[in-house]
C-alpha cells in the first residue's frame, strides 16, 4: 500500500445519530494534513476511531505496508504500532525538568519502576538533547516543565510523543491559547516533523492551517465534503455554505 493509513467507508453511529458517515480518508508515509470542519463534524470521532477508542460500525481502517487492520487491535497495541496522539491540553509532568520529561518518554522499558528509576544512557542523553533542539527547548532543559508558558509545554509533549517515535502524530489544536510567535513555532514544528511522518492536525485557526500550508481536509456531518489546497476548499460552494451555516 503506498499510503500509511487508509480509512475506507467508515460509520459509526451513538444512540441512533450517524457521528461518522461513510468517511474514507489517507494519508501517506510523510505528509501533514490539516482537518477542519464546524463544531460537531466529527473531527474527534474520526481521531478516536484511528487510536482505537471508538470502534466504526462498518468500514476499515488500515495500516502501514503490510495494510494491516488496526480496528484488530486495541488502543495500547495501535500506540505501540506507531500512533501517537496529543491531545489539546498538555499533559506533561510539571514537577519534572523538561529533561526528565523527555527521558521518561524516551525510556524503552516502560514499566513504571523502569521509568521511574533507570538513568538516562549516554544515546538517551544525545537523543534528548537532539528532541529538545527539534522543539525548540534546548535552553530549558534544566527548567521545571511547570514554570514552561503554556507553548513551550505544548512543545514538551509534542517532543515526548516525537520521543516514541511515532509513523502518525495526531495533533487536536495545537495552536489554541498560543501567542503568534508560538503559533508560528509550532507551525514549524509540525512541519519538520512531517517530513519523516505523518502528521495530522485538527485546527479551528485558518490562518495557523494557512501557514502549514499543506493539504486540508474538510469534514462535515461525519463525511468528506472537500479536500485540497486552502484556498481550493475554500472556495467550494459547498464549503462556502456550512462554514456560513446555510
Ligand atoms: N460518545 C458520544 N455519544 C453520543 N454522541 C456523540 C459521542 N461522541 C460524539 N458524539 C456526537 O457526534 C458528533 C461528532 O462529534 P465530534 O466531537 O467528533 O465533532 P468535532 O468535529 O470534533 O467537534 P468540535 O469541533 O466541537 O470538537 C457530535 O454531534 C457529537 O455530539
Amino acid at each position: 500500500m503506498s499510503q500509511l493509513l487508509e480509512v475506507s467507508g467508515v460509520s459509526v453511529t451513538f444512540d441512533g445519530f450517524r457521528a461518522i458517515n461513510n468517511l474514507s480518508f489517507s494519508i501517506g508515509a510523510a505528509e501533514l494534513r490539516a482537518i477542519i470542519g464546524p463544531n460537531g463534524a466529527g473531527k474527534t470521532t474520526f481521531m478516536d476511531i484511528v487510536t482505537g477508542k471508538t470502534r466504526p460500525d462498518e468500514g476499515s481502517v488500515r495500516w502501514g505496508d503490510m495494510s494491516q487492520s488496526l480496528l484488530k487491535l486495541n488502543e495500547s497495541q495501535i500506540a505501540r504500532a506507531g500512533v501517537g496522539r496529543k491531545f489539546q491540553r498538555p499533559t506533561v509532568f510539571e514537577d519534572q525538568s523538561v529533561y526528565d520529561n523527555l527521558a521518561m518518554a524516551l525510556k524503552k522499558d516502560r514499566t513504571p519502576w523502569g521509568v521511574l528509576f533507570s538513568r538516562p544512557q549516554p544515546a538517551d542523553d544525545t537523543r534528548i538533547r537532539e528532541l529538545a533542539e527539534e522543539i525548540g527547548l534546548a535552553e530549558q532543559l534544566d527548567r521545571k516543565s511547570g514554570e514552561l508558558s503554556h507553548g513551550q509545554k505544548q512543545w514538551l509533549e509534542i517532543g515526548m510523543l516525537l520521543a516514541q517515535e511515532p509513523r502518525l502524530l495526531l495533533v487536536d489544536e495545537p495552536a489554541a491559547g498560543m501567542t503568534l510567535a508560538e503559533r508560528e513555532h509550532t507551525t514549524d514544528l509540525l512541519k519538520e516533523a512531517a517530513k519523516t511522518r505523518a502528521v495530522v492536525v485538527v485546527e479551528h485557526d485558518m490562518e495557523f492551517v494557512r501557514r502549514l500550508d499543506c493539504k486540508v481536509t474538510v469534514l462535515h456531518e461525519g463525511s468528506v465534503l472537500a479536500e485540497g489546497s486552502l484556498d481550493h476548499v475554500t472556495k467550494n460552494q459547498d464549503v462556502i455554505d456550512v462554514y456560513l451555516g446555510r
